[in-house]
């Protein structure tokens, strides 16, 4: 039987409903969440998600400011504005939309940003808290992934894990969430020795590779549950996935479609974080 869809982009609208009923909550004590969206260049896709995050901002009563720089400003002047950021009362979330321009060094950049406002969770300190099970903002991508899992009521706990990818925003953070939930967890990569034999044996295979398609149904064991975090472009609009939806549907459970999977959960659980900033 093919796989049921996780729709992303109705669990999005139903983590959206929840946040503003929050934010309204907050509002009736005085306080006013506040998210900085900052925005170097103008990298066609980055442009796109902080439009679309100020307006989803707007649609919950989140006080937004997005500051668009050139993309020849400089590393100085960008933590500057961060630094400002940083002792701006009216700001609990501060977001620097990556990928910034080569000559910005976004690691400088992201430590700079304070604890207490790194809405994305990606900074030194908060993946270290993540990683021991501390108070912490669980990055958005991730986080989403979770959420989707458990509005569906797929429980993590006792299943085996395989994260296809390591990158710091969505492989290891998710490695780790999934761990914290008491799943059995494998962490794939480029040089993972028989990859489709390891991706066979998941219980929940997230992909985040972005590699478009790699991840095909003969390496999906039959009743899994599919999450594709990949978002790749193929010739002039086309948008797939890591994983290669019609022979992965016939395997899978359920799986999440690209574009209206993980992509819209995103931005919701920037919304949900920026609340979280502002309720500390
Ligand atoms: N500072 C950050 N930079 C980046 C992040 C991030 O979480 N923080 N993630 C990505 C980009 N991103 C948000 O910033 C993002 C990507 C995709 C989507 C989304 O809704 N995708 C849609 C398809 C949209 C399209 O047509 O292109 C979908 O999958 O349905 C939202 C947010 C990198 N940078």
């Amino acid at each position: 039987m093919p796989a049921q869809i996780l729709d992303g982009k109705q669990i999005a609208a139903e983590v959206r409903e929840e946040v503003k009923q929050e934010v309204a909550r907050l509002k009736e004590q005085g306080i006013t969440p506040g998210l900085a969206v900052v925005l170097v260049g103008d990298d066609p896709a980055s442009q796109v998600y902080v439009r679309n995050k100020h307006r989803a901002c707007e649609e919950v009563g989140i006080y937004s400011v997005v500051h668009r720089l050139p993309a020849e400003t400089t590393q100085a002047q960008l933590l500057d504005l961060i630094k400002q950021l940083n002792n701006d009362p009216q700001i609990h979330g501060i977001l620097v939309q990556l990928p910034l321009p080569g000559h910005i060094d976004e690691k400088t950049v992201i430590d700079t940003i304070t604890l207490e406002k790194d809405v994305d969770g990606f900074s030194p300190a908060n993946v270290g808290n993540l990683v021991i099970g501390d108070k912490c903002f669980y990055p958005c991508t991730p986080h989403g992934c979770m959420v989707l899992m458990d509005k569906t009521g797929i429980d993590p706990k006792g299943k085996k894990a395989v994260v296809v990818g390591r990158s710091n925003i969505v492989g290891k953070p998710m490695a780790m969430m999934l761990l914290a939930r008491h799943a059995t967890v494998t962490i794939c990569h480029s040089r993972t020795k028989n990859l489709a034999e390891e991706c066979r044996q998941a219980d929940i295979l997230v992909a985040a590779v972005g590699k478009p398609e790699m991840i095909t149904g003969d390496m999906i064991k039959e009743g899994a549950v599919v999450i594709d975090v990949g978002i790749n472009r193929v010739g002039e609009k086309k948008l797939v996935g890591d994983v290669h939806f019609e022979s992965a549907a016939q395997k899978a459970s359920w799986i999440t479609p690209v574009p209206g999977g993980v992509g819209p959960m995103t931005i919701a659980m920037l919304l949900k974080n920026t609340v979280e900033a502002a309720r500390r």
